[in-house]
């Protein structure tokens, strides 16, 4: 058997991505509009609150093209908080406005591949605030949930665990160079979800998720061993920018 990888865990994470029902919207009265709009005002300002106090983290995106409209990225410590977290925002007039099309269930998730034997990575502040991170507000975000290859000669949990770190530190060194252009937040999802991981990246330009993941498929580990879901894409929203998307 080979010998798996150790994983650090850190807050759980819930992407939760909603279809606005356009008719229903236009049919609503514009008082209903604006309660529905101020509503989601407060549970955002909630949500910041949550984060300023460092009990977790939300992101807030467009999403381009018809999978979706919106989406949520929630960052909390327990699956319970996620749990009460999306039931409370379907307890809202907003999300009667809203279709349900997609979720994604998952934990942040850091690796030892690229450890240093005999040290505590939990010791280390760098390792503590990536597994607990303050998702950024930049422009832009992209979300892909994917896997392992477990196929025939491309197995990757058949490999052992130098061949995977050998790969694994490739991996990085590509995005190390990505440094500064993209923040990646990397979520396990076995046990989870239908994939092994989710994969959300946030940039300032949306091309660098191109020519980043355009990159990464000539690398071994992605080229080989990657398999990959459905990818979402969209633009930073707050409650004044989301106002605007939803006139009508
Ligand atoms: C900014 C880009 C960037 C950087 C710096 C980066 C670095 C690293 C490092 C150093 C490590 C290993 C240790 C750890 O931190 O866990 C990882 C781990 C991982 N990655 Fe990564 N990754 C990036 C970006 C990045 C992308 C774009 C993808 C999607 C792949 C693609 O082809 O579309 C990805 C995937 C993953 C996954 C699924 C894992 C877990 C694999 C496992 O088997 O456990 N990743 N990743």
């Amino acid at each position: 058997m080979s010998e798996a990888a150790q994983t650090l865990e850190g807050w759980y994470a819930l992407h939760d991505f909603r279809m606005v029902d356009w008719s229903a919207w236009k049919r609503a009265s514009e008082d209903d509009r604006q309660g529905a709009l101020d509503e989601l005002h407060n549970l955002l300002e909630d949500w910041t609150g949550i984060e300023n106090r460092q009990e977790g983290s939300t992101a807030f995106y467009s999403v381009v093209g018809q999978k979706a409209d919106f989406m949520f990225m929630h960052l909390r410590e327990t699956l319970e908080e996620l749990n009460t977290l999306e039931t409370t925002f379907n307890k809202t007039r907003l999300a009667e406005f809203t279709i349900p099309v997609y979720s994604y269930v998952s934990i942040v998730e850091l690796s030892n591949y690229m450890g240093q034997p005999g040290t505590d990575p939990l010791e280390n502040p760098e390792v503590v605030a990536r597994l607990k991170p303050a998702l950024p507000k930049a422009k832009h975000i992209c979300f892909y949930p994917m896997n392992k290859r477990r196929e025939g000669n491309d197995n990757w949990y058949m490999l052992s665990m130098d061949e995977r770190k050998t790969m694994m530190r490739s991996h990085g060194m590509i995005g190390r160079s990505y440094a500064g252009r993209v923040k990646q937040i990397i979520t396990g999802s076995v046990g989870f979800d239908d994939w092994e991981w989710g994969v959300t990246l946030f940039a300032e330009d949306a091309l660098t998720f191109k020519k980043l993941v355009y990159e990464m498929r000539f690398d071994e580990v992605s080229a080989r061993y990657g398999d990959f879901g459905s990818f979402y894409v969209g633009n930073l929203l707050d409650g004044e920018k989301f106002a605007q998307q939803m006139k009508v």
